[in-house]
């Protein structure tokens, strides 16, 4: 399978729990040249927060999905790309692997195949919420890394890998091993990217990079610097 993230070399993730800078819109959001936005975070998520800002966001010409923590932040709308639903390798409670997916399933009689994907997480910022909740494993080198890209891509058919140091800036060298140990997954990387630099060095060995908090904290004008970072390189 292939999908449209293979055209990607950036995506900005909008929390639903945060505010944007003062003066800014969901129009300024949707027009920073990023090339698809997901909505999501992992605390403080609720299908009221979601949904205000799937709506606010459809109305504009981006590529648009969820990234829900859990199945009551779930919605379906019509202006939806799709879902993106993280699978976390590393975590120590299976909750994150397949509960939380089970309980989907179980309570959710809309869920959309078609347009219902999987993320192959590893989760390496152990001071991160998303490593709290799911109690990853981040003591990992950059072979035990690889390691796990290549088991979410060959085993686990997973068409995307995502490395996460959410609210760190990673180790280059991790991205790099994993990206070697890939063949046609398509590796997403997250944390800490906040300039021109710091994108275009993370572009070097993901195929996409993820922008997440710089739009809550510095605004539009920083996300765009991030996006000419992924482009170049
Ligand atoms: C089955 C369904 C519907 C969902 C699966 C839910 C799973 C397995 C989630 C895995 C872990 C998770 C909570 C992912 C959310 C995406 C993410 C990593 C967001 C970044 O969050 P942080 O930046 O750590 O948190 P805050 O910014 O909210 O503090
Ligand atoms: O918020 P930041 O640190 O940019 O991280 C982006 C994303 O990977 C979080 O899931
Ligand atoms: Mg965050």
């Amino acid at each position: 399978m292939s999908g449209p993230w293979t055209e990607w070399d950036h995506l900005l993730k909008v929390d639903p729990d945060k505010t944007l800078v003062d003066g800014e819109t969901f129009e300024d959001v949707c027009q920073t040249g990023t090339d698809a936005i997901a909505v999501g975070g992992t605390t403080g998520m609720t299908e009221e927060k979601m949904a205000t800002v799937v709506e606010a966001c459809g109305k504009y010409d981006v590529d648009l999905y969820i990234e829900p923590s859990h199945s009551n932040a779930v919605v379906h709308d019509d202006s939806l790309d799709g879902y993106l639903i993280p699978i976390v390798f590393n975590a120590g409670d299976i909750s994150w692997v397949t509960g939380a997916h089970k309980e989907w399933a179980r309570l959710d009689d809309d869920i959309d195949w078609a347009r219902t994907f999987t993320e192959g997480y590893i989760v390496l910022n152990p001071d991160s919420s998303v490593a709290e909740y799911t109690q990853a494993d981040c003591d990992l080198d950059a072979e035990e890394v690889a390691a796990y890209a290549e088991v979410a891509e060959q085993m686990f058919g997973q068409d995307i890998v995502y490395i996460e140091y959410s609210g760190m800036l990673g180790d280059p060298e991790k991205v790099a091993a994993a990206q070697n140990e890939l063949d046609d997954a398509t590796l997403f990387y997250g944390g800490g990217i906040h300039d021109y630099d710091s994108a275009h060095q993370m572009a070097q060995d993901a195929d996409v990079v993820v922008v997440g908090d710089l739009v809550h904290d510095e605004g539009v004008d920083a996300v765009r610097r991030t996006v000419e970072g992924a482009k170049d390189a």
